[in-house]
C-alpha cells in the first residue's frame, strides 16, 4: 500500500485515559497496556506526563521494551517568562527514557488571553522554543494543538500562526485537538480542509473528544479532509467524555476503508482481547454495546434475526464476529423462535433433535417463565440447565427443604449498632438429609454460607466458587412491598464466569433460586456425579 494511504494511530490510553474520572492506573497496569497496545499495532503509545507524577516517572524511567510501536512522553511547552533550557517541565521530558515527545500548547487566543494571561507573541514563542528544545534530544516532536477548532474560528490568524511556530521549530506532527468536544464532523472536515491549504508541507493529526458523541465521526472526518495521524484511547477512555475510542476506529479503518492504519488480518483479531484487558485491568464490567468488541455486538435476539443468521450470518452481521476477536451469540428470551433455542442449546452443547416435541415445550416453558419475571437474556446458565433438566440431561444434585433466615438490628454493650443474620438451610444430598446454620454479612450472605457448609464436603469443586456479582430488580413495583424480585447472581472461578437467575416475592427465596442454579451449574460443568438416592 502506498504511504499515501497510510494512518498512523496514537493511543492516549495511558495519558489522556489516566484523567477519566474514575481511573487509577498502576506502574504495571501501564506496562500490560502498553504491551497489549504494542501487539495490537498502533504507531505511538503515550505512556503518560513524566514529572506530574510518582506513576509517570517510575514508568518512563524503567519503559516496557516496545517491538514496534514508538513510546511518546508527554508534556507542555515551557512556562511563561523563563527559557526553554531551565524549563523543569521540558527537563522531564528531555530526561525520559522515550524517543518521542508531544507537548500541548494553546492555539486558543481566549485561553492565551485568560488562563495564560500572557502575550500572543510569548504564546508562539513558548511554542517555538519548547519544540526547538526538545527537538535536540528526541527523534521525534509532535505539537497537539490545543483547543485548535474553537481558536481556528475565534481568530484564525493567531491559530495558524500557532501551528506555523511550532512547524517551523521542527514538529514532525501538528496534531489538531477539539479540546472541549463540540465541534461537529462538517465543521471538523472543513476547518482539517483549510489547515491543509494553508500548510501543505505539514503534516496533520487530529486528537477529537467525545462531548457530542462525534470524536469517531470527526476523527473520520479529519482524515477525509487530510489528517494522517488520529489521536485515541483504548474504550473511549479519557477527560470528561472521553476521547475517540481507538477500538472503534480500528475497526472501521481495517475493515471498512482502504486506509493502512498498520493492522492486519491477524493483528486485527486482537481488538476484542485488548479492549478486554483494558477493562479487566481497571476492574470494570465490559460495555455490552461497545462497537465490535462489546458482548452484545453480534449478539442476535430476535427470533426473526437469529433464524436468518442460522442460514447466513452476513443477514444481520456487519461484518463477521471472528474478524474482531469477538463471537457470534444468540440470545434466548421471550423475542425467541425456534431457530433461537436451537442454536443456543447447540451452542452451550446441548444435543437435541430438532424435530424432539421437548424443544417446543422448552419455547414454551422460555416464554411463560420469562412472563414470570425470569430473565434468560442475561441468565444463559439458568438457560441451560432449565434446557437439560427438560430433556432429562441433569441430575438433582441437592434439593432444598426449608430455609429460615434471621435478622438482628440492634446496639450493642458499647452503643454500637449490630446487624447480624443467621440462616439455617436442611437440605437432601442423595439419601443424606443436612442441616446446617451460618452467619453472614446480611441475609442472603448467611444463606448461601449456609449451603455450602453442607454441600461442600460432598461437591469439593464448590470450595472455590465466588459470588462476583448480585443484582436485585423490583418486577412489579406498584405492589410495594409486596413486589415480586427477579435476582441475578454471576459467580466465578478463577477467569470462568456464569450467570443465573431467581424469581420470587421474597427477595431471600429468589436470590436461593439464582444460588441453587449457580452451584447446580457448576456441579454440571465439572462433570460430578450426584449420589443416588
Ligand atoms: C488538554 C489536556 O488534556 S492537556 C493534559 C492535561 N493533563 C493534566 O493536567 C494532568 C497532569 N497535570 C499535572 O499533574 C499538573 O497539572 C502539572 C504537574 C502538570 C502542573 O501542576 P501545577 O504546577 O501545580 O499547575 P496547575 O495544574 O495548578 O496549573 C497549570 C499551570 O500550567 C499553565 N499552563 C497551562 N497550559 C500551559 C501550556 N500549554 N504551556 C505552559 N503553561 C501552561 C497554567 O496557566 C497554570 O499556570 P499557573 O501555575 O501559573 O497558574
Ligand atoms: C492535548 C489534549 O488532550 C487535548 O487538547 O484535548
Amino acid at each position: 500500500m502506498s504511504d499515501d494511504r497510510r494512518i498512523h494511530l496514537f493511543d492516549s490510553t495511558l495519558r489522556d485515559g489516566a484523567q477519566t474520572q474514575g481511573v487509577d492506573f498502576t506502574v504495571s497496569d501501564k506496562t500490560a497496556i502498553a504491551e497489549a497496545l504494542d501487539r495490537l499495532g498502533v504507531s505511538y503509545i503515550e505512556g503518560g506526563w513524566p514529572g506530574a507524577n510518582p506513576t509517570d516517572d517510575a514508568f518512563f524511567a524503567e519503559p516496557p521494551e516496545l517491538k514496534a510501536a514508538s513510546l511518546v512522553a508527554f508534556g507542555m511547552t515551557r512556562r511563561p517568562g523563563r527559557s526553554a533550557e531551565n524549563d523543569p517541565g521540558l527537563s522531564g521530558l528531555v530526561n525520559a527514557k522515550a524517543p518521542v515527545a508531544c507537548i500541548v500548547g494553546k492555539t486558543w487566543d481566549f485561553h492565551v488571553d485568560l488562563a495564560l494571561e500572557i502575550s500572543h507573541e510569548e504564546n508562539l514563542a513558548m511554542i517555538a522554543d519548547s519544540i526547538a528544545q526538545l527537538g535536540r534530544s528526541k527523534r521525534e516532536v509532535m505539537f497537539d494543538a490545543e483547543h485548535f477548532f474553537d481558536g481556528f474560528k475565534a481568530n484564525k490568524a493567531f491559530a495558524l500562526a500557532c501551528l506555523r511556530a511550532a512547524s517551523e521549530a521542527g514538529a514532525a506532527w501538528l496534531v489538531l485537538c477539539d479540546t472541549n468536544g463540540g465541534t461537529l464532523p462538517d465543521d471538523v472536515r472543513a476547518i482539517v480542509a483549510e489547515v491543509r491549504e494553508t500548510l501543505p508541507e505539514v503534516r496533520i493529526g487530529i486528537h477529537a473528544h467525545d462531548d457530542t458523541g462525534n470524536a469517531v465521526a470527526n476523527s473520520l472526518a479529519a482524515v477525509a479532509a487530510g489528517a494522517r495521524q488520529i489521536q485515541g484511547t483504548l474504550n473511549g477512555l479519557g477527560e470528561r467524555c472521553g476521547n475517540a475510542n481507538l477500538i472503534s476506529l480500528v475497526g472501521s479503518l481495517a475493515l471498512k476503508t482502504t486506509w493502512d492504519c498498520g493492522i492486519d488480518a491477524e493483528r486485527l483479531r486482537l481488538l476484542t482481547p485488548t479492549s478486554r484487558l483494558l477493562d479487566e485491568r481497571l476492574n470494570r464490567t465490559p460495555t455490552r454495546g461497545a462497537p465490535y468488541v462489546g458482548e452484545s455486538a453480534f449478539a442476535h435476539k430476535g427470533g426473526l434475526h437469529v433464524s436468518a443468521v442460522a442460514k447466513d450470518p452476513r443477514t444481520y452481521e456487519h461484518v463477521p464476529p471472528e474478524t474482531v476477536g469477538n463471537r457470534r451469540h444468540v440470545v434466548v428470551s421471550d423475542q425467541a423462535g425456534r431457530a433461537n433455542v436451537l442454536t443456543r442449546l447447540q451452542e452451550v452443547g446441548v444435543e437435541v433433535d430438532p424435530k424432539d416435541p421437548k424443544v417446543g415445550r422448552l419455547i414454551e416453558e422460555v416464554k411463560r417463565r420469562e412472563y414470570e419475571g425470569y430473565a434468560y437474556d442475561g441468565a444463559e446458565a439458568s438457560f441451560e440447565l432449565m434446557a437439560r433438566r427438560l430433556l432429562d440431561q441433569v441430575p438433582d444434585y441437592f434439593s432444598l427443604n426449608r430455609f429460615r433466615v434471621m435478622d438482628d438490628r440492634r446496639w450493642n454493650a458499647r452503643g454500637e449498632l449490630v446487624t447480624e443474620s443467621e440462616a439455617t438451610v436442611t437440605l437432601t444430598i442423595g439419601s443424606d438429609q443436612l442441616m446446617t446454620v451460618a452467619n453472614g454479612n446480611g441475609p442472603v450472605d448467611a444463606l448461601d454460607k449456609a449451603v455450602r457448609k453442607a454441600l461442600i464436603p460432598r461437591y469439593p469443586v464448590l470450595e472455590r466458587v465466588r459470588l462476583l456479582d448480585y443484582k436485585v430488580r423490583i418486577l412489579t413495583p406498584q405492589d410495594g412491598t409486596e413486589a415480586v424480585t427477579r435476582v441475578m447472581i454471576e459467580s466465578g472461578v478463577d477467569r470462568e464466569r456464569w450467570t443465573t437467575v431467581g424469581v420470587s416475592p421474597n427477595i431471600i427465596d429468589a436470590s436461593f433460586n439464582a444460588l441453587y442454579d449457580a452451584l447446580s451449574w457448576k456441579l454440571h460443568n465439572a462433570g460430578v456425579e450426584a449420589p443416588k438416592g
